[in-house]
């Protein structure tokens, strides 16, 4: 079978589990990617989803109770305190994790609100700009289940088990997807005290993308330059920082490849200090994941790196480490070999050769193009501006609705930066857009699609002949619900006395059918990202449309990202990482194009690395890949050491 063929290539130790197998399920339950209909199937939803419309078009209009930040749009709207008073009582999980514990639901908040006095203008915006209202926590379809390979329920079961672990792998072997299920599991297990459940990552990014925060804040530990015993001290003047080491008893760390070994160590003797328990992190369960072959910590001198499996602590936290190794974002061997050979630093001449021949242009017939990666924010910035320039339409103005607990407002943009929604959304009939949520089995985050439409969402129409249209609006049933400012609402127009005309974008989906793709069309309503703290504290939190323009895209927000068609032009790559990580993002050679691929250019940029660590090959053209591309020689050493699960 060819899933064999596809793995991360890692060279790795087999061990034999057999005796305490765990009951994975066969391949014939991996979600089928045939057309599902979905949206078919629960007009309840539908209904619910059109009342959630209603509720966050009278929102705008009724949010006086809301904390809210300053804005990008330069709004103040309530005091620090406010916020962190109602944040409390606003403990929500994401709306993604349908099985986590039921929680106050936003549409309940709009429903009770009263009038906004902050935003007076609400009333007179143009046509074109729309304020996104609060979170209504959609109630849509559920995203297909996933159904976890035998290597990622093994892992999920030791987690359960209470067992320390970390796992890693290459990229789309399925580390997010599994952390997406370690959370909910966790969180179900320890559901009569959320706040056991310590979701945190290196980086703001990746802590977004979990609905986590990042370890600096999870720890009280600042930027942590400090002796443990002084950090400790720090800590316990937090009465939160110190209420959360005492609470936790699982400890999640995403992206580990940017935490300092020195840091880690720190990490896990703050713990011991303040938990007053000799183990590392005073014996909180620790689960760790990342790729050591992405981004290293920052350190000035990358000859003098020291990555967190090199800590003291490490192996005394660390009981066991996995390496997953089924690809799934890649299905082509040859495609998967040849980014594992560019991961390892060990490029062959046939590689090189079909990476060069990838220089040609993409075909496609459906309207939807590749997206281009590129390093830099201010060249996705002048790629999409100038494509939206060049259609002739109107534009439509998407302003996002922020709020959150944090009381330091430049904090909190900060943190709102590293969301994928962005504030202020410009969309035009005729943009390429990416869907940054998952909505069912066919529309997930990553879906590319053309906006064909505005409409307010009583006009959407489904087509009669296309069962799959997703449409709030099919629903026979009215809204029935009293709009919040107490005027009843019987169809989805704004509340008496608003003179808006609430559109929202219709796009037309490109999506998979079997091993054909097909077209969809979803008119797209707002949803709501977050951060929040163990608690539940939503310290910053953005509701928005889930779009994207994505004609083009920035390296660093497609980590994580699965794209069907991708440009990457390398002459423009320069950092660590964001070689491999830009390419590993395409799910096939036929939709990817690379230009520039020139290795004897990366070559000579490499020619500060001692000759001593670069290896030669008369058969094979070595490109020694150790700071501008991924493998430093430690992690390529460290990485034999990890653990395979048979399969
Ligand atoms: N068990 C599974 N069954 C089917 N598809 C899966 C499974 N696990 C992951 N995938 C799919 O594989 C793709 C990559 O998954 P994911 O993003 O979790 O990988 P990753 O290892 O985190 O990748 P990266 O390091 O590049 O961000 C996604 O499209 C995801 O839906």
């Amino acid at each position: 079978m060819s899933s064999t063929k596809l793995m991360s290539g890692l060279k790795t130790i087999k061990r034999d589990f057999t005796s305490n197998a765990v009951a994975a399920p066969s391949s014939s339950q991996t979600p089928s990617t045939n057309v599902n209909p979905g949206a078919k199937k629960s007009l309840n939803g539908i209904e619910q989803r059109l009342k959630d419309i209603q509720d966050a078009l009278n929102g705008q209009l009724v949010q006086g109770e809301r904390m809210t930040m300053k804005g990008a749009a330069g709004q103040k709207r309530s005091s620090p305190n406010e916020c962190e008073d109602s944040a409390a009582k606003r403990r929500q999980l994401p709306s993604s994790w349908n099985d986590a514990p039921s929680h106050t639901s936003s549409q309940t908040r709009a429903s009770q609100g009263s009038r906004n006095l902050s935003r007076p203008s609400t009333s007179v915006i143009p046509t074109s700009t729309i304020a996104v209202g609060p979170p209504t926590n959609p109630s849509r379809d559920k995203p297909a289940p996933v159904f976890l390979s035998q290597e990622q329920t093994h892992i999920l079961k030791l987690v359960e088990n209470g067992e320390s672990i970390f796992y890693t792998g290459s990229a789309g072997t399925g580390k997010s997807v599994l952390l997406r299920e370690i959370i909910k599991v966790l969180k179900k297990k320890h559901a009569r005290s959320a706040d056991s459940v310590a979701i945190t990552a290196s980086t703001g990014i990746a802590a977004c993308n979990i609905g986590g925060v990042t370890i600096h804040s999870f720890a009280g530990i600042g930027i942590g330059v400090d002796s443990a015993e002084h950090l400790a001290q720090k800590v316990r003047k937090n009465k939160k920082a110190m209420a959360r080491w005492l609470r936790t008893k699982v400890l999640i760390i995403d992206e580990v490849s940017m935490v300092d070994g020195d840091l880690y160590d720190k990490l896990a003797r703050v713990g011991s200090i303040l938990r007053k328990d000799t183990k590392p992190f005073g014996g909180i369960q620790v689960i760790v994941t990342g790729d050591f072959f992405q981004l290293p910590p920052v350190n000035r001198d990358p000859r003098a790196v020291k990555f967190a499996f090199e800590a003291e602590l490490w192996g005394q936290t660390i009981k066991k480490t996995f390496n997953l190794t089924k690809v799934f974002r890649q299905k082509d061997p040859e495609f998967v070999d040849m980014l594992n050979e560019m991961r390892f630093g060990r490029l062959t001449t046939a590689s090189i050769m079909k990476f060069k021949r990838l220089a040609r242009p993409l075909q496609y017939d459906d309207g939807v193009g590749a997206t281009e990666l590129f390093p830099r924010r201010e060249d996705v910035e002048r790629s999409n501006g100038s494509r939206m320039q060049h259609i002739k339409a109107e534009e439509q103005i998407y302003k996002a609705y922020d709020s959150g607990s944090i009381a330091d407002t430049e904090q909190g943009q900060k943190v709102l930066t590293n969301f994928m929604a962005s504030e202020r959304l410009i969309l035009k009939v005729g943009a390429q857009v990416m869907l940054i949520k998952n909505i069912d089995e066919q529309l997930v985050n990553g879906s590319m699609g053309t906006i064909v439409e505005f409409t307010e969402p009583q006009n959407f129409m489904t087509n009669p002949d296309d069962p799959y249209t997703v449409s709030p609006a099919s629903a026979t049933t009215k809204p029935t619900s009293a709009s919040a400012s107490g005027s009843k609402g019987s169809t989805a127009a704004p509340a008496r006395g608003a003179s808006l005309v609430q559109k929202w974008p219709v796009v037309e989906f490109i999506v998979r059918q079997g091993q054909n793709t097909g077209k969809r069309r979803m008119l797209v309503q707002p949803e709501s990202w977050k951060v929040e703290l163990p608690n539940g504290e939503v310290q910053v939190a953005r509701t928005q449309l889930p779009l994207i323009l994505a004609w083009a895209m920035s390296i660093h927000k497609s980590q994580g990202q699965t794209l069907d068609r991708v440009k990457v032009d390398l002459a423009k790559v320069f950092e660590k990482g964001q070689a491999y990580v830009a390419l590993s993002r395409a799910t096939c050679l036929e939709g990817l194009q690379v230009l520039n691929f020139d290795a004897t250019k990366v070559r000579l940029r490499l020619s500060i690395v001692p000759s001593d660590s670069c290896p030669s090959d008369d058969e094979v053209l070595i490109v020694y890949c150790y700071l501008q591309v991924n493998a430093h020689p430690k992690v390529v050493q460290w990485s034999k050491t990890l653990e395979t699960i048979p399969v």
